[in-house]
């Protein structure tokens, strides 16, 4: 850090977002592009701050403070990350942020109905206490969900709101390390004994860690993805579609370009634009951006199938072939692939003229593969056109159960049926479902970590117009050519284990929804919560009490089902489970990285209290 006036290392003295409260913090790193400092509190939360929000420990001067206060807010106050995490490890980051919120809610507003609230919400010790006690699995003492008090809802929304407002304004941002470095680990007797290594990390540890492998990760990503999709298109037709029957036969290069396909699709996914872009449906708001920005996005996903059924229909009745789509099926991939790369284009060269404000955290590695692969800008948009959110739940989505349709049609064709197999109508309902209910819940998609974290490139517009569409329809494919009877039996055993599945995941995600959304909801008060120091809590119990996904779970158990249906003759059918337990799995881990980076110790509080990830006491 060449120009900047706080080295890394140095101790000073760091503002607490939102607040005019000053704590010890150590220098970790400046990034020249934001011209931020992320910094390191003494309980090992780390934020980016401003220069503006640092001062030296030399000319810092505590605050002389004349307004009186209760004796519950001064010992409150007068507690420092420091001094607490020294003095009693109960007193997180979190407490912090709670008086710091308070704090600066109480300077900034001076109602007294306000404060007497305030009053009981910054005391945070007991709650934390008890939130320890709930870690060490003792769970007597029940924390509200609306920790740390429960006494005027109304105004505990005030002061959430007024929390995220001022995290806006102070653009409260985190570090983007994929390290997996775990801040709590870092204690205050550390900071003490060992200030070289914690003040002065490794060069390695400090530059951002990449995902999905790296730079050299995006060059195989890039070349494989496509390939494997091709591989797996051209095994499901074969007879024996089998991994030894490789290099499968390939077909002649002019094969795989038909003009008509490509016009298809482009037909397709400007219909999905128009009907997105009708003012029909909900204006919903995302998650506050690290601007306190929230961006509004139109959520008439289910009109959007309800319209593309009908018109699918129509079509049909005038006498369009949909098997055309079985047919074309690898023309209409390749013309998609060319769809979504061109689009990966756009979206790379944008970025780069896009304000750092409107980039994804980590997203820029400076290696343009890299950058061109994960993708960089958070949201684009042509107006109030959002392109992550359309391609991720329109024209793939939509596109899925279009093609499972149009492949029942085909197995009917092909095997001369009057009505397709049991084993089709399963895969093509449970997928439909699937489908449908994230189209009904769109608004959900807004807390999930694609639209809040990941930036859009390639990976995500490959992954929604290609491998959605041709990748999770193989089940529907491959029964056209594999035909598996199945008895009412074995469809009974099949349908249960679909709707235990959906209930999980759905109940598990609309739980996290609803409680992002509004924390006081009075339905989900009777669930415990840990608070974090971002001002956001974490559900300890219900759904997200049992394990710490319980909607991959949920997910995991509707791909056994989808499965199922076509039976143990050939892997190619099971590829969907495969695929889909290796890429929760990841999601997991980066989404704990992500977690603990956030929420640092109540972090390692949570996964204390729920030990398992996915699958109770397995994994
Ligand atoms: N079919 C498919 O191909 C795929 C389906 N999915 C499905 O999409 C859905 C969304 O998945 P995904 O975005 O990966 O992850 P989640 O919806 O599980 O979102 C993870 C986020 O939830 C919040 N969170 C985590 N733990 C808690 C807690 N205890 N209390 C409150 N909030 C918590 C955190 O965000 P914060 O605290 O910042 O709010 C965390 O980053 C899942 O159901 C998944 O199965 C996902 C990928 C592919
Ligand atoms: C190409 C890569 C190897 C992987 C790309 C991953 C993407 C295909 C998935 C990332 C998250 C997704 C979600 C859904 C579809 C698949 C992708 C885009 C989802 C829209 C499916 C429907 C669900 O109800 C949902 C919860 C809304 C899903 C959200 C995540």
């Amino acid at each position: 850090m060449p120009t900047v006036k706080y080295q890394r290392g140095d101790k000073v003295m760091g503002r607490w977002p939102g607040s005019s409260l000053y704590y010890e913090v150590k220098v970790l790193s400046f990034d020249a592009i934001s011209q931020l400092y992320t910094v390191i509190y003494k309980d090992g939360t780390e934020l980016e701050l401003k220069e503006q929000d640092i001062k030296s420990v030399t000319g810092f001067q505590t605050r002389p403070r004349s307004r009186s206060r209760s004796p519950g807010r001064r010992r409150s106050r007068s507690r420092s990350p420091a001094r607490t995490t020294r003095r009693s490890s109960s007193r997180t980051a979190a407490a912090v942020a709670t008086a710091a919120i308070a704090d600066s809610v109480l300077s900034t507003s001076r109602e007294l109905k306000l404060k007497d609230t305030l009053e009981v919400r910054v005391s945070p010790l007991k709650e934390t206490k008890a939130a320890e006690n709930n870690s060490n699995n003792k769970h007597e003492k029940k924390e509200e969900n609306n920790t740390p008090i429960k006494v005027n809802e109304k105004s505990e929304e005030k002061v959430e709101a007024d929390a995220e407002k001022i995290q806006g304004r102070y653009n409260l941002r985190r570090r983007k390390d994929d390290s997996g470095a775990k801040p709590s680990a870092v204690t205050a007797e550390q900071l003490e004994k060992e200030p070289a290594q914690v003040a002065a990390p490794s060069a390695a540890a400090l530059s951002t860690t990449l995902d999905f492998g790296g730079k050299i990760g995006a060059y195989f990503w890039l070349l494989f993805l496509p390939a494997w999709v091709l591989f797996l298109a051209l095994q499901v037709n074969l007879e024996d579609p089998s991994l030894t029957n490789f290099p499968p036969p390939l077909p002649p290069l002019e094969a795989f370009w038909d003009t008509q396909a490509f016009g298809f699709v482009i037909l397709w996914i400007l219909f999905q634009a128009l009907l997105y872009i009708l003012p029909v449906g909900k204006l919903s708001e995302g998650m506050p951006l690290r601007s306190g920005e929230r961006l509004k996005y139109r959520t008439n996903g289910f009109f959007a199938i309800v319209v593309s059924a009908a018109a699918v229909a129509a079509a049909v009745y005038l006498g369009f072939d949909l098997t055309y789509i079985h047919s074309h099926f690898l023309q209409l991939a390749v013309a998609s692939f060319l769809i979504s790369v061109l689009l990966s284009i756009y979206l790379f060269v944008r970025s780069r003229y896009a304000a750092s404000e409107q980039l994804a955290l980590g997203g820029s590695s400076g290696n343009v593969v890299y950058d061109f692969f994960k993708g960089h800008e958070l949201n684009p948009r042509v107006k109030n056109f959002d392109l992550k959110f359309f391609c991720e739940m329109r024209p793939g989505l939509i596109g899925w159960c279009l093609i499972n349709f149009a492949m029942a049609l085909a197995e009917m064709k092909q095997h001369g049926l009057d009505a397709p197999s049991y084993s089709m109508i399963l895969v093509n309902l449970f997928q439909l479902l699937y489908v449908a209910d994230g189209l009904w819940n769109e608004e959900a998609i807004l807390t999930t970590m694609d639209l809040m974290h990941d930036g859009f490139g390639f990976m995500l517009a490959f992954g929604d117009l290609v491998w959605v569409p041709f990748t999770y329809t193989l089940q529907a494919y491959y029964l056209v050519s594999h035909p598996n009877p199945l008895s009412l039996p074995v469809v009974t055993v099949i349908v249960i284990l679909k709707l235990v599945g959906f209930y999980i995941f759905r109940k598990s995600n609309s739980e996290k929804n609803a409680f992002r959304r509004n924390p006081s909801d009075p339905k989900l008060s009777h669930l415990r919560t840990i608070p974090t120091a971002t001002g956001k809590s974490l559900l300890v119990s219900g759904w997200w009490g049992v394990v710490r996904h319980p909607n991959y779970l949920g997910d995991l158990i509707m791909a056994l089902a989808w499965s199922l249906p076509c039976g143990f003759s050939h892997l190619l059918p099971w590829y969907y489970m495969i695929y889909f337990i290796i890429l929760l799995v990841h999601r997991d881990s980066r989404d704990m990285s992500e977690c603990r980076r956030k929420y640092g110790s109540a972090w390692d509080e949570y996964c204390r209290t729920v030990r398992y990830r996915i699958i109770p006491r397995v994994y």
